[in-house]
């Protein structure tokens, strides 16, 4: 079921920009960022209740999906991760492909698997946690 409420647009320019023109073509504008794919998460604020999206690096396998709190390697986590893990609940769409998912994160063996699809996909993640002392969170998403 498609999460309901107010959509909150980002207050960072070029994203909320970017989620305009992937959405409003149908996932066919907007879906790389430097030639590499990209995936929309919608989420639920874990405090506003709002709708939040945020486009991420697209890393799928199988039909499952990993997205990377990365956040350019910054020092705090990015704040929709936060939300994930106040309501697992999520929206991804995948270029014209929209679909209800179920977050968790995942630690061990099965994030160092998916770190390493993560790096095949967007090799600046290697680079993002080699200049933060934060561990940067991986969740993987599964269809409802
Ligand atoms: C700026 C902040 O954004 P954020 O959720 O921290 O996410 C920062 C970035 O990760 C986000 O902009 C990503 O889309 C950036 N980004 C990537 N970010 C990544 O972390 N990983 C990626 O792979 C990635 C790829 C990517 C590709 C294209 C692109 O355009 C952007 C990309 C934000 O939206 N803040 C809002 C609040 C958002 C929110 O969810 N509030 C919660 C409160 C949550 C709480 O405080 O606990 C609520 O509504 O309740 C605000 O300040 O008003």
């Amino acid at each position: 079921m498609p999460l309901q409420g107010e959509y909150v647009p980002s207050p960072t320019q070029w994203v909320r920009d970017q989620v305009e023109l992937y959405e409003s073509s149908g996932g066919t504008k907007g879906t790389t960022l430097r030639g590499m794919p990209v995936v929309v998460l919608t989420t639920r604020g874990a405090k506003s209740g709002k709708i939040r999206k945020s486009p991420l690096m697209r890393v799928e396998h199988e039909g499952s999906y990993a997205i990377v709190a990365s956040l350019g390697g910054a020092p705090e986590h990015p704040v929709w991760y936060h939300n994930v893990l106040a309501d697992p609940h999520v929206e991804l769409q995948d270029g014209p492909q929209k679909a209800d998912m179920v977050a968790r994160e995942v630690t061990g063996e099965e994030k160092a698997f998916w770190w390493d699809k993560a790096v095949e996909a967007f090799p600046d993640y290697a680079d993002y946690q080699a200049k933060t002392d934060r561990v940067i969170p991986v969740l993987v998403l599964e269809k409802v």
